[in-house]
This record gives C-alpha cells, structure tokens and sequence, in this order.
C-alpha cells in the first residue's frame, strides 16, 4: 500500500526565519510561501534529492497546528506524508482495521493539488501520519 515518502512536515514559529535558515544555513532550494487557508497552515517545501521537507507555519486562529506549536513553542517534527496509489482503497482498508482517519474520512486537496488524508497519532506510535495519493 505505501509508496516513497513524499514528505516530512515541520511545525515552525516563524515561517521566514525557517526558510532562511533551510536556504541560507543549509544550503537548500526552498519554495515560495504557499497559503492554504483551508488547511490552516503556509507551507514552504524544502527539495531534496529524495524526498521533501515541508516547513508548516498556522494561517488563521482555527489551525490545526496551533495547539502544536503552544505545546512545542520551538517547532517539532508534525507529520510524515506517504504516497498511495488509490487514496480510498488506502481509507477503506486503514478503517477496516480500525485506524481513526481525521476529519470526515473523505480526502481534501492538499500542497500539491493531490487528494491527501490524515490518521491519528496515536494509532501510529505517536507520529501524525499523511497519505497522499499520486
Ligand atoms: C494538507 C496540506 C498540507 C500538505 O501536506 O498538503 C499539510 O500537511 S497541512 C498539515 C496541517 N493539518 C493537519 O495536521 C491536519 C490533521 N491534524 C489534525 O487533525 C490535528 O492536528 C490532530 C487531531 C492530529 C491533533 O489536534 P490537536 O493537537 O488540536 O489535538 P490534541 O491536542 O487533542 O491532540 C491529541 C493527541 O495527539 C497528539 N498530537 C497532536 N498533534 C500531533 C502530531 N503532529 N504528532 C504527534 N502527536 C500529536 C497530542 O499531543 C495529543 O496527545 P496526548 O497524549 O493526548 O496529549
Ligand atoms: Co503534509
């Protein structure tokens, strides 16, 4: 079911000292900004050879990372993304065997205009776990 790694999701304070530390410390390409009011966050996308860092920044006072970020005012480590061929499928079989799927269970359209899904935390060892189908 699990394809590549398509992304690893950091919560960070502050969305412009983030990027200048990935370009200018480290070296890396980095994207533009990319608001995405409907997931409460701005991403920027960090490209590597092999997969991608995702810098997550809260947009609006609803987001999903806030309570995150309140309890690890520094930043942290927030999701892993793992691409799937068939989204639903990956669903169907992850709530067959009984995985909590966020939200209302139907894929929204994600960074990369894909549909994408997340599942709980705790039902993979503590880590916020997204699919994304390509
Ligand atoms: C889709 C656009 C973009 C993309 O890649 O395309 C993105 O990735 S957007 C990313 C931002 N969106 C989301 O994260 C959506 C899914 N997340 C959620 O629905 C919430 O963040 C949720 C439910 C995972 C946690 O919400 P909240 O923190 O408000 O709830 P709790 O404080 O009750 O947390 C419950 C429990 O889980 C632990 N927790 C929370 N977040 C994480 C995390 N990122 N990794 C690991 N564990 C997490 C939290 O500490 C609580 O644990 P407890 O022991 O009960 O204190
Ligand atoms: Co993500």
């Amino acid at each position: 079911m699990l394809g590549k790694v398509n992304h690893i999701a950091i919560a960070v304070p502050d969305m412009a000292a983030a990027t200048a530390t990935y370009r200018d410390t480290l070296g890396a390409k980095v994207s533009p900004p990319q608001a995405l009011p409907e997931h409460g966050v701005t991403v920027v996308f960090v490209e590597l050879p092999n997969t991608k860092v995702e810098l997550l920044e809260p947009l609006g006072d609803a987001s999903p990372i806030s309570t995150f970020l309140e309890k690890s005012p520094a930043g942290g480590m927030h999701h892993i993304c793992y691409e799937v061929d068939d989204i639903v499928a990956a669903r169907d079989r992850l709530a067959a065997n009984g995985a909590r799927v966020l939200g209302d269970g139907n894929p929204k359209i994600g960074a990369h205009g894909k549909p994408v899904l997340f599942l709980h935390p705790k039902d993979f060892f503590g880590t916020l776990v997204e699919l994304e189908e390509v």
